[in-house]
């Protein structure tokens, strides 16, 4: 079925694409969307990041218009809902695509090939076709007309927070790539660097990097940390504690806000603040959690990044598409159906230092995923600041989207890919940390140490203060952080 791109280079080549990254100076973009101006942007699909990103393409001068497929436009969809009751232009492919000169081809990877196929004979000579995930070029190695100039620009991050934080003022860090074997007119860098900044990415931080890169790395902190690691403890953390006789109201609230709140404090200064807003007692229990949990997650971590460089991953899922989604249909049925998703969460006051206190296992859990997944990702040649982003920075936006409607909020907002990782990894990870929970009481998760004596043992503390910030993933997210200034509070 697919013609993995990837599997085809030999190996020096697939080497040098993974490591392709560079921050990019905000001074590099001095020309703003300039490369824009005066072009027809016509987007395909109005879902997560189409409506997201045309929104703020469009508020940053630029000509948007959608393009629907006919059944969702006839059906009035929400896609057409969307981009009707926001004042767009909706047409038909054969309506819109041939006025275009830069085509967002926004719909959900597993359409890619259709899609693609289905506009390209429609495209103008010599226009644009941009994604937002390398998945269609990558692992299918689709075959772009040759006159067309192929870019991408990813947000790393949900559509509704690229919306957010443009209005917010700031961005989401973006990563852009030029498909080498499409740039006919050596025009696809300042395009991708114009469409960067007219969705706000230049102000979050730019890198500079190349499809495979982005598809290797993209589907690795998704499935793992970001959207995986969370269903997990989010699923365990509230049956211990209602099997531990914690109120199931106050569970439910203390996992469905407490991602956000604590993740929050890792967005402002890592994995050293978020435990540094515990105890001392209660961080060196954390931290020793979040050991114990690395040792035993590991080889699955390896598992994930091993299986999507060889294409297993690819293959895997694109067997399940071709199966009418059983997989993905099933455990999304699966996760709907568990005691977390269906308990409300109760009407108590929790304070935000109370999220720290009571959820020692959710900070473990947190810490140790992203260490995995960032030492897992820069182990197989993914440059640091594309790891920090999959696995740190995106973290606390992955957990917003938690806080607003649970575990529904978080697979619906994000790709169809990665609901798809998130299931896969969760299938996995679930059984592997039974033997850890039997151990958990609510000491670590949900009412937190009881202790009339705070102190702790000088060295033990120097310790774990020493490897919190020894761990590789503190050093690029000090200097990546110092690029966000402007990043507003949420919480
Ligand atoms: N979700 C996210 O936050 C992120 C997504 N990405 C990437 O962005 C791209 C878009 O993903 P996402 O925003 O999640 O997608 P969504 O599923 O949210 O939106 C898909 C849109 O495409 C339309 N669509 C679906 N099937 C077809 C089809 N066969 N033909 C034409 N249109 C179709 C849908 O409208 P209708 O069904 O009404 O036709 C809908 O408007 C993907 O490449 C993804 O990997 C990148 C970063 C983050
Ligand atoms: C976390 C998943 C993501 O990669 C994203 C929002 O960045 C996606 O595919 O949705
Ligand atoms: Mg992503
Ligand atoms: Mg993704």
């Amino acid at each position: 079925m697919s013609n993995n791109y990837f599997n085809t280079l030999p190996l020096r080549e697939q080497l040098e694409q993974l490591a392709k990254c560079r921050f990019m100076d905000i001074s590099e973009f001095p020309d703003g969307v300039e490369a824009l101006k005066g072009k027809k942007i016509v987007v395909i699909g109005c879902g997560a990041q189409g409506l997201a990103q045309g929104m703020n393409l469009r508020d940053s001068g630029c000509d948007v218009s959608y393009t629907l497929r006919a059944a969702a436009i006839e059906e009035k969809r929400q896609s057409w809902k969307s981009a009707t009751e926001n004042g767009f232009v909706v047409g038909t492919y054969e309506e819109l695509i041939p006025t275009a000169d830069v085509v967002l081809n926004l719909t959900p990877d597993k359409q890619h090939t259709p899609v693609v196929n289905a506009v390209m004979p429609l495209m103008k000579e010599g226009a644009c076709l941009s994604y937002s995930h390398g998945f269609n070029i990558v692992e299918e190695g689709m075959k772009i007309r040759e006159d067309l100039t192929v870019i991408m620009v990813a947000p790393k991050c949900p559509g509704s927070e690229v919306r957010n934080e443009y209005v917010r003022g700031f961005g989401v860090p973006t990563l852009i790539a030029v498909h080498e074997d499409n740039d006919p007119k050596g025009e696809g860098l300042a395009l991708a660097k114009a469409y960067a900044v007219g969705t706000g990415g230049h102000k979050a931080g730019v890198l500079m990097s190349s499809f495979i890169a982005e598809v290797k790395s993209d589907l690795m902190g998704e499935q793992t940390i970001l959207c995986g690691m969370l269903q997990t403890g989010s699923l365990l953390c509230f049956d211990k504690m209602v099997e531990e006789g914690i109120d199931a109201g106050y569970a439910s609230k203390l996992i469905q806000f407490g991602w956000e709140t604590v993740t929050e404090a890792l967005k402002y200064g890592g994995v050293t603040n978020m435990l540094d807003r515990l105890s001392n007692p209660a961080k060196i229990k954390a931290y020793d959690l979040s050991e114990e949990l690395k040792v035993i997650m590991r080889p699955l971590y390896n598992k994930h990044q091993d299986d999507i460089i060889d294409g297993t991953f690819s293959s895997t899922m694109m067997t399940d598409w071709a199966n009418d989604d059983v997989n993905l249909l099933g455990w999304r049925a699966e996760t709907a159906e568990t005691a977390f998703e269906k308990t409300p969460a109760g009407d108590v006051e929790i304070s935000e230092q109370e999220y720290f206190d009571n959820g020692i296992l959710m900070v473990a859990m947190v810490k140790a995923g992203v260490e995995l997944a960032f030492e897992t990702m820069t182990a197989a040649g993914i440059i640091a600041d594309s790891a920090y982003y999959e696995s740190l920075h995106e973290t606390p936006l992955i957990a917003n989207t938690i806080a607003r409607k649970k575990l529904y909020e978080m697979n619906a907002t994000i790709s169809d890919t990665a609901e798809y990782g998130c299931y896969l990894y969760n299938h996995a990870c679930l059984p592997l940390l039974a033997d850890f929970m039997k151990d958990i009481k609510t000491d670590v998760i949900g009412k937190g140490l009881d202790l009339e004596d705070t102190g702790v043992d000088n060295a033990r503390l120097i310790e774990v203060n020493a490897a919190l910030r020894a761990h590789p993933v503190e050093a690029i997210g000090t200097t990546l952080r110092g690029h966000m200034a402007d990043m507003k509070k949420i919480v």
